[in-house]
Order: C-alpha cells, then structure tokens, then sequence
C-alpha cells in the first residue's frame, strides 16, 4: 500500500477521532506497517491484500470531524475503497463534495453522529453506491438527485431536517427506504405499492398514497403555506402552478401525437409483425404432431397472407416485443432446430436456435381450455405487468389446438440447478440465497399487486421455474401460464369454493416450498408436501438447526436469521390458504431480516464477503 494511502488514513483518523484518543497507536495504524500485510484493525483489503476495500469505523467514540477529502482526493486510496462505515459516533461536520471521487463506494454509512449542513449534490455521481445511509443526523436541505443512483437498493435518511420534495426514485429497486422525520413537503411520487406509510411518517408536509393523508385542496394549501414559511411566495408558487398547467398542455400534445403514431405503427405492425398461419385443421394436427417430436425440420407449410383481418389475429404469432425478437414469424420457429428441454405435466419446452445467434425458447402448452380471445386478452395484460425479476413472453402463437409461449433462453440455468445441481449449492452462500428470496417475494407482491383484479397469479411457482438472468439474478418465468396450483388439489380442509381467493395463495405456498429449499438444500416431491412434513417434523422435535443445509452451517451465517427466514417459509406452506400471509406480508418479513443481516454484516469488521 502506498505512503500516501497510509498517510490519508492516518490524518483522517486523527481529524474524525479530534485527535483525542489516538485509536490509531491501539489498532495498529502507523507509518511504517502496512495496513494490509499487518492488517490494521478496521481496515479490510482486497483479496490480493494490496487496496484498502473497506473501512469500519462504526461505533469506535469518535468526535471529531468529517473530512472525505482526506480519503476521497488520494486516487489510489478512492480507487479502491468500497465501503466507508462511521456509523453510532459523535463525529460533526459535513459530507463534503469531494466525496464524489470515492465513486467505487458501494455503501456509505454514517448513521446516529452529529453531521449537519446541506448534502452535496455530487453524492448523486456515486453511481456504483448501493447502501447509503445517513439517518439520525441533523442533515438539512433538499436531496440530491439520488433517482440518478440506479443500483441504489437502500437508503435511509430518517430523523434529519431534510426538507423538499421526496425525488422520483424507482422505488422498486429498494429493499429498504426510509425518509421519515423530516421536514419533505409535497406529494409522495408513486411507490407502486413497494412501500408502506412508515417510510414516510413524521413529515407534516407530505402527503399521498401511502400516506393516509390525501393530497386534498386542503392539504395543497397546507404544502402552499410550509413553501411560503421557507420562503417561496405566493407568487412564485402561481408562477410554478403556471409552468406546471403549460407542462400538462404539451405532455397532452405528446401524447395525442404518441398515440396516433401509435395507431398507424399497429397497423403496420399488423401486417408485418404477425404472421397469420394457414389454418386448416389438417395443418394444424401436423404441426402438433410435429411439436411432439421437437420443432426441429419441419415438412409443414406454412403460407402469410400480410393482410390478412383482424380477425386472424388470434390464430397467429403476435410477437410482443419486436426489438428483441426482431420480426420474428412462425415459420422462423418452426425451421430453426430446436432442442426439447422438458416435458413437464402441463406441457412442453423447446430450446430453439437461430442461424443469427438467436437463442429462444418455446414452451407449448396442451390442454388448455382457454378460448383464444381469453388467452390474447390474458398475454397482453401480462405483458402490461413489468417487473425487472419477472421474465416477460416475446411472442405467442395461439389456434384451438395449439398455445404457444415464446422466452429469451437464459443460460445460467434455474434456481433448482442452483441449489440442487452438480456444485449442490456450494457456492451459492447464505446472504445470496437471502437476497434471491427477497427479490422473488418483491416481484411476486408486484405482480399480485398489478394482476390482482383479473386473478391471475403464477399459478406452477417452484425452483425451476425462476432462471437466473445474466446477471444473476432470479427470473420469475411462465408467470400466469397455469390457472391453478397443484397443490390445493391436496391441501386437506380446502374448501372448493374458495379457489379463485385462493389462487394467489396458492403462489404464496409455491414460495414457502422455494423458501424451504434454499433453507434445507434438499428435494422437493409432490409439490413439496414431503419437504414440508419434514421440516415441520424436525421443528417440532426442536432439532431446528438440523434442517438447515450444511453448506450454509459451515458458513459464518446467522443461524438466527436462518430461522426466521424458516419461519417465513413455514407460514407460507400452511395447509390452510387463508391462514398464510399475502406475498406483501411475505416480502416485508422477509427485507427485516435482510435488513438485520445487512446490519450485521456491516458491523463485523473481518467480514470479507461483503457485497
Ligand atoms: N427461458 C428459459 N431459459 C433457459 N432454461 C429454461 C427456460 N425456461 C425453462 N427453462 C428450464 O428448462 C427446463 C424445462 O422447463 P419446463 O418448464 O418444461 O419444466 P418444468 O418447470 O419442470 O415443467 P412445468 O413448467 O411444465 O411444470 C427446466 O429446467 C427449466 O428451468
């Protein structure tokens, strides 16, 4: 590590410890050791041991001042570091604009000390920031643009005197949010149902879903008059009202002029994008027979008629999003080889490759007693309900006997093979398996949330059906392709008329058995029922720890927040659908635990797997 590096540490410590008690000399920190080979205590590096990552100074009775200068100007040292931690001290001072070339920064945190004064608006250019913190401070100001952030999964800015409108942020990128008790005024931007009231309370001036407070005339006046109490006019307010009605009379235009567009593209589109397929019944039992064996070499014709009617919409390929599968037709699919993947109960699952590279994959659905207007109807509502987790259908084809679903293929597999397969989980770690339940309980409460009225839940949830997209992250798939759970065939005390109400239970119990796998490590047989007499068997013998998976045990893991997420998962199987909780009561025990574990995490300085 360079002598500038240490040096910087070692008078940001004196200025943030205010020189008192010189923790430096007792942890080690001096000019000739290095911080890495003699592992200053605190400071964590990089694998190599040869960067300064990560900083944890949480707790440690410092009393002095913030300078991010002293870190952030030193270019080798910001380079590096991507955790600074000064969390439960007395430090005072601001957050200074230098802070921005930190920008490896993945978590900044600085909760419960003294700081104060306006947040520069550079923080917003710490785009790889996933963590910041810097609640129970004495903060002041509007944020920055922090929506700008677009990895930023908590923020936590509670008990300050922040004050402003809270920004445009995609609330559901967040496990955590937290802006309560300050001084926010105004509407609350739409949180599409991924926060409660609690993340915002204790802020007179806000109002709006999911506050209880509507954004009455009243409640307008009462943002007017705390605006004219810091200082905006009346005036200017009126000024503001008039940019805002001008802004609506142009967005109006836009979209009067959107839609038209829009209208003439779909006719268009209509006759370039959807292959209308010759319908003859002989045809179409060739071309389902043909599916049996694999879509691969097909001797069946298939003739376009480009204008053809409206009418023959419902017997041909509607391709959903055309950017990615670029024009693709029905005959594409039946030309390019295709590889049967699996032969589920409710049908089969093509990989399908194309001569430019493309990759898809083909899920045929049989037995369906959809009629094809329901079935369209019911894609096209799908395709609405966008979720980053949920994997959406690029096309699908549909005739009497046929229904045909078309995916991007995602080729790191499933969560089944992730847990069960050849590694058997080995590297697939306790906070990864956490995170990965808390992103499929977020998109799942999405998704309830959006097709509640229409009833359509996933209705076959289970570990091979979420993929792992090429980031890693879980992918719902086949969401809404079966109306409803298996599982409710065999839940003693069922009572039939309570399926529809209990449609979306039945997800709830698909992720509890999802839950108990990534808990145990083990099996799922008939739908889980055997899994789940078991785990209950072994929690009523009070061996709890025995259920878990050993490769988890042999991990620093919080066996307690193993058990709390056991307990989620076991009121998710509960054998009666009205007794388990809804998948939003599902997704917020679960981001408490996450959000405990996070805490943990970030006050045990030896840690190396953070993030
Ligand atoms: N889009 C995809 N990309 C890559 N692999 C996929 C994709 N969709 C499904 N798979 C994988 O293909 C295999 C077969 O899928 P299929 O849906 O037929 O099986 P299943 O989920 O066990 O059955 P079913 O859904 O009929 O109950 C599974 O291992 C699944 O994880």
């Amino acid at each position: 590590v360079k002598d500038e590096v240490k040096n910087s540490l070692i008078i940001f410590l004196a200025k943030v410890s205010n020189n008192g008690v010189q923790p430096g000399l007792t942890w080690g920190w001096n000019t000739s050791s290095d911080p890495c080979k003699d592992q200053w205590q605190n400071v964590i590096c990089d694998s190599q041991n040869d960067s300064v990552s990560k900083l944890f100074l949480n707790g440690k009775n410092l009393t002095g001042t913030l300078d991010a200068a002293l870190l952030c100007n030193v270019r080798s040292l910001a380079a590096s570091l991507t955790i600074l931690a000064l969390d439960d001290n007395n430090i005072g001072g601001q957050i200074s604009a230098e802070i921005a070339n930190c920008d490896q920064l993945t978590r900044l945190t600085v909760s419960s000390n003294q700081l104060s004064g306006n947040l520069p608006e550079s923080l917003a250019a710490l785009n790889n920031l996933k963590r910041l913190d810097i609640s129970n401070n004495k903060f002041s100001g509007e944020l920055p643009k922090l929506s700008r952030i677009s990895g930023l999964t908590a923020f936590l800015a509670q008990d300050n005197q922040l004050t402003g409108q809270i920004p445009n942020f995609d609330f559901s990128n967040f496990d955590t949010f937290n802006v309560s008790n300050n001084n926010f005024q105004g509407q609350i931007p739409n949180v599409n149902g991924f926060l409660t009231a609690s993340s915002f309370l204790g802020n007179p001036g806000l109002c709006g879903d999911p506050l209880p407070n509507k954004c009455s005339s009243s409640s307008t006046t009462a943002d007017e008059n705390s605006n004219t109490k810091k200082g905006i006019s009346k005036n200017q307010m009126f000024i503001y009202m008039g940019y805002g009605v001008l802004a609506l009379v142009c967005l109006v235009l836009v979209v009067l002029r959107i839609c038209s567009k829009k209208k003439s593209k779909d006719q268009v589109d209509s006759v370039n994008k959807v292959a209308a397929v010759d319908e003859s019944a002989s045809k179409l039992s060739a071309a389902s027979s043909e599916y049996k064996g694999g879509l691969s070499k097909s001797q069946y014709s298939v003739t376009f008629s480009a204008d053809e009617s409206a009418a023959m919409v419902s017997s041909s390929l509607v391709v959903l999003t055309s950017p990615v599968v670029n024009g693709l037709k029905f005959e594409d699919l039946l030309k390019a080889p295709a590889e049967l993947l699996g032969r589920g109960k409710y049908g089969s699952l093509y990989k399908v490759i194309f001569e430019n590279g493309m990759v898809l994959v083909v899920k045929r659905i049989k037995d369906w007693a959809l009629s094809s207007n329901d079935f369209k109807q019911r894609m096209e509502r799908l395709y609405q309900a966008k979720h980053p987790y949920v994997l959406p259908a690029l096309a699908f084809y549909c005739s009497k006997q046929e229904k045909l679903l078309v995916y991007e293929y995602q080729q790191n597999g499933s969560l089944f093979r992730l847990i069960h397969g050849s590694h058997r989980g080995q590297a697939f770690d306790w906070t990864s398996r956490l995170s990965a339940a808390a992103s499929i309980a977020e998109a799942l409460t999405f998704m309830h949330q959006e097709l509640r009225a229409e009833g359509i839940a996933h209705g076959n949830l289970k570990s091979s059906n979420i993929l792992l997209n090429k980031n890693m992250e879980p992918c719902i798939s086949e969401y809404g392709l079966m109306e409803i759970n298996d599982q409710d065939n065999f839940m003693p005390g069922k009572a039939s008329g309570a399926k529809a109400s209990s449609t979306f239970k039945g997800d709830v119990y698909g992720f509890g058995v999802i839950l108990l796998e990534l808990l145990t490590g083990k099996l799922v047989q008939h739908n889980g029922v055997d899994l789940t007499v078991w785990v209950h068997s072994v929690v009523r013998e009070e061996w709890t720890a025995e259920v878990f998976d050993r490769s988890l045990m042999s991990e620093y893991a919080s066996e307690e927040r193993m058990v709390n997420l056991l307990q989620v998962a076991i009121k998710c199987v509960n054998r009666s659908a009205e007794a388990r909780p809804s998948m939003n009561q599902v997704a917020l025990m679960i981001n408490a635990i996450r959000e405990e574990e996070e805490r943990s995490t970030v006050y045990d300085p030896q840690s190396m797997s953070l993030l």
